[in-house]
C-alpha cells in the first residue's frame, strides 16, 4: 500500500459496536480508509449508517470496539486540538461576545491578549462576522452562530476539521451560502475536513471526494474524486451543477445510498 502522507489519517479493519440492554449492536465496519492531508471528504448514507460514529471515533469521543483509528500513524486516544469538531446546532456560550467565543480555544491553550485577538479577527473575517465581533450569538441567526462556531473551531488552528451535518438544520439559501464559504475557507487553510451530510447534493458539491456508507453496520461503499470544488473559484454554482458529470456523480451517490 502506498505511504500515507505523515499527518495523514487512517482507518484499520474499524469496526465499532455499541452495547444495548447487554448485547453488543454493530453500528459501524469493517471500515479502512486512508485520507490524506488537504482533502475535503464527503461523507452521505442512508440513516442510523454509522456516519456519526465514524467521525466521532476520529475525533476521539469514543474508541473503536476493534481495528484501530490513527492521525500521523499514531492512534488516537481521545479528543485533540488538531482535530476540531463542528456539531449540527452551534455549541457557543451565551454569555460570551463572537468575539470571546472564538477566543476561548487560543486562551485555553495559553496563546497570549494579542495573538489571541489576531486569530479572533482573522477568522471572524474570513466567515465575514468581522462586524458582529461584539455580538452576543442569540444576537445572530442560525446561519450567523454556525459561521461563529466554525471561526470558533478554526481558531484553535486543527490540522482536521470534523463536521457533522453542520449546514443541515439552515435553510436553503443559507446552506448555499455556507457551502461555498466553506470552499473558500478550504482553498485559503488547506485544512483537512470531514464533513457528514444527508444531502446528496451537498456531498457531491464540497466533496474533493464523496464517499457513501451502506446501512449499518456502516461500510464504504463508494468511495469517488469530485473534480467540482476546482471549478468553484470560476465557475459559479449553478453552472457547476448543471456539468453533465456533475450530474452523473450525482445519480451515482444517489444510487449508492438507495441500494
Ligand atoms: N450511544 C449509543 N448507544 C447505542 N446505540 C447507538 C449509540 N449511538 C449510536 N447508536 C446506534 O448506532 C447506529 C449508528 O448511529 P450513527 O449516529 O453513527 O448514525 P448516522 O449515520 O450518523 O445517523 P443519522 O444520519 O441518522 O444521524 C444507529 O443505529 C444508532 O442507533
Amino acid at each position: 500500500m502506498a505511504e500515507l502522507a505523515p499527518r495523514g489519517i487512517a482507518f484499520e479493519d474499524v469496526r465499532h459496536h455499541f452495547s444495548v440492554g447487554g448485547a453488543a449492536v454493530p453500528a459501524l465496519g469493517p471500515v479502512d480508509l486512508r485520507i490524506e492531508p488537504g482533502e475535503l471528504v464527503t461523507i452521505a448514507g442512508p440513516s442510523g449508517c454509522g456516519k456519526t460514529t465514524l467521525l466521532r471515533l476520529l475525533a476521539g469521543f469514543l474508541s473503536p470496539s476493534e481495528g484501530e483509528v490513527t492521525v500521523g500513524g499514531r492512534p488516537v486516544d481521545g479528543p485533540a486540538a488538531e482535530r476540531g469538531v463542528v456539531f449540527q446546532q452551534p455549541t457557543l456560550f451565551p454569555w460570551l461576545s463572537v468575539r470571546r467565543n472564538v477566543e476561548l480555544g487560543p486562551r485555553l491553550r495559553g496563546v497570549d491578549g494579542p495573538a489571541r485577538r489576531d486569530a479572533a479577527r482573522r477568522y471572524l473575517d474570513l466567515v465575514g462576522l468581522a462586524e458582529f465581533a461584539d455580538h452576543r450569538p442569540y444576537e445572530l441567526s442560525g446561519g450567523m452562530q454556525q459561521r461563529c462556531q466554525i471561526a470558533r473551531v478554526l481558531a484553535n488552528e486543527p490540522d482536521i476539521v470534523l463536521m457533522d451535518e453542520p449546514f443541515g438544520a439552515l435553510d436553503a439559501l443559507t446552506r448555499e451560502r455556507l457551502q461555498d464559504e466553506l470552499l473558500a475557507i478550504w482553498r485559503s487553510t488547506g485544512r483537512t475536513i470531514l464533513f457528514i451530510t444527508h444531502s446528496v447534493d451537498e456531498a457531491v458539491f464540497l466533496g474533493s471526494r464523496v464517499l457513501v456508507m451502506s446501512p449499518r453496520p456502516g461500510r464504504i461503499v463508494l468511495d469517488e474524486r469530485a473534480v467540482f470544488t476546482d471549478h468553484g473559484e470560476r465557475v459559479p454554482a449553478e453552472e457547476i451543477r448543471a456539468l453533465p458529470e456533475y450530474v452523473e456523480l450525482r445519480e451515482e451517490v444517489r444510487r449508492a445510498i438507495a441500494a
